[in-house]
């Protein structure tokens, strides 16, 4: 047994981890990249799902596993509920009560088969159980693939704030099999859309440039288009994490669009906005407040918006989020620093910046153009 070819790397000295992108890796190859990553691994796994994701692929990853021997193992389920509400400390609970109920030791593997919100539990499951256990990432959403399977942040939400509690806990490998798209919600699709083109305007105007002109093929789904798209985008994110883990500097450049997005989410109490949907608007809002304080261009302003447009996201936020809700909820970003607000902004093609002197006149400013 053969684990696949390998496409990217992130390097983190000892904690370094392979990322595999490609089609058909869902079966027995993770089997094989289970026993490369952690060959002294204990005999136990707990995979990580939710049931919309479980219908589609649970059964091929657990016979893939079992027919490559990893069958001495005790394969655990542990199924949460789908959506972002349920990033929650009470699924949270629930999942460690099942981890006392079935005995799983600190030498057990958790793999996280799913979407972000499921990546990012079953990370913080994997940071916290028995003080830490290692975990596999494999990301079925375009913006799990893209993203949150890389680099660590794992954590849940509190209603009061977007990933408030959680630990930077490196997963041991991530397998993207692209295949695993082919299922997914339109509307997901253009909400994975959302970071890739985030990586574009902060960090790469080649791939910007790339995104404008193949934004029809990545919505068609095509193979060749998603798996550069997805590719270049770890490779970015992965370049990043690898400078700069714990987000004391340019790792912050990944929030370009969040302070807004996050706001959103949780105007809307993580029901109506998708994470992707919220960090395009959210964008779009950095783009703008750039533009207005002369930052960049109206020309790579409106590149940005109309990028965003054509992928079929949204562009403004809702209408109905008050300025002074917008500061309070803006002030619980983990960006923060001594009281002030940090910005992301884009500040030339492919560049971008972090800003704490943005005033709230300013922000009001943008409020209300918009
Ligand atoms: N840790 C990080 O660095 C990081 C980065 C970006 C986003 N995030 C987090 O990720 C979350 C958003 O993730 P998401 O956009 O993947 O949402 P999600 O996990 O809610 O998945 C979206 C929907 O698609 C379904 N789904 C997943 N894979 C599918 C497939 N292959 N076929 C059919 N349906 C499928 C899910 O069940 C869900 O209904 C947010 O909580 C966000 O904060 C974390
Ligand atoms: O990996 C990072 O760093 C990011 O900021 C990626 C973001 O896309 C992601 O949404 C992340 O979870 C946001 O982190 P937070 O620290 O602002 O909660
Ligand atoms: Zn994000």
């Amino acid at each position: 047994m053969n684990a696949p070819t390998q496409s990217l790397n992130v390097s983190l000295g000892a904690r370094s981890y392979p990322i595999y992108v490609g089609a058909k890796l869902l079966g027995s190859s993770v089997a094989a990249v289970l026993q490369q990553a952690l060959p002294n691994a204990g005999e136990q796994i707990v995979i990580i799902s939710n049931a919309t994701v479980a219908e589609h692929y649970l059964k091929t990853l657990t016979d893939g596993l079992q027919a490559e021997g990893v069958a001495r193992a005790n394969i655990f389920h542990a199924l949460m509920p789908d959506g972002e509400s349920y990033k929650s400390l009470a699924i949270y609970g629930e999942i460690m009560d099942l981890l006392v109920k079935h005995r799983l030791n600190r030498d057990c593997t958790i793999i996280a088969l799913g979407g972000g919100v499921v990546g990012d539990m079953a990370g913080f499951v994997a940071a916290t159980w028995q003080r830490g256990v290692p975990f596999i990432q494999i990301p079925t959403t375009l913006l799990a693939q893209v993203d949150s399977s890389v680099g660590g942040k794992t954590a849940v939400n509190h209603p009061g704030g977007k990933n408030l509690i959680g630990a930077f806990h490196q997963p041991s490998a991530v397998v993207i099999d692209i295949d695993t798209l082919r299922s997914l919600p339109e509307r997901e699709l253009k909400a994975g859309l959302a970071e890739v083109i985030k990586y574009g305007v902060m960090a790469d105007s080649h791939f910007f440039a790339w995104l404008e002109l193949n934004m029809a093929k990545l919505l068609e789904r095509q193979p060749d288009a998603l798996e550069h798209a997805i590719t270049r985008s770890c490779e970015i994110k992965a370049d990043i994490v690898a400078a700069d883990e714990h987000e004391n500097g340019i790792r912050a450049l990944l929030n370009l669009g969040h302070t807004f997005g996050h706001a959103i989410e949780a105007a809307t109490q993580y029901k109506t906005w998708l994470h992707g949907e919220a960090v395009a608007a959210g964008m779009v809002m950095a783009a703008r407040l750039a533009l207005q304080l002369g930052y960049i261009e109206k020309n790579h302003a409106n590149r940005i918006e109309t990028l965003i447009k054509n992928a079929g996201l949204p562009i403004r936020p809702p209408k109905n989020i008050s300025k002074q809700r917008w500061l309070e909820l803006m002030a619980r970003d983990k960006k923060v620093k001594q009281g002030k607000l940090r910005f992301i902004l884009p500040t030339g093609p492919g560049r971008a910046n972090i800003f704490s002197n943005i005033s709230n006149e300013a922000l009001t400013r943008l409020i209300d153009t918009l």
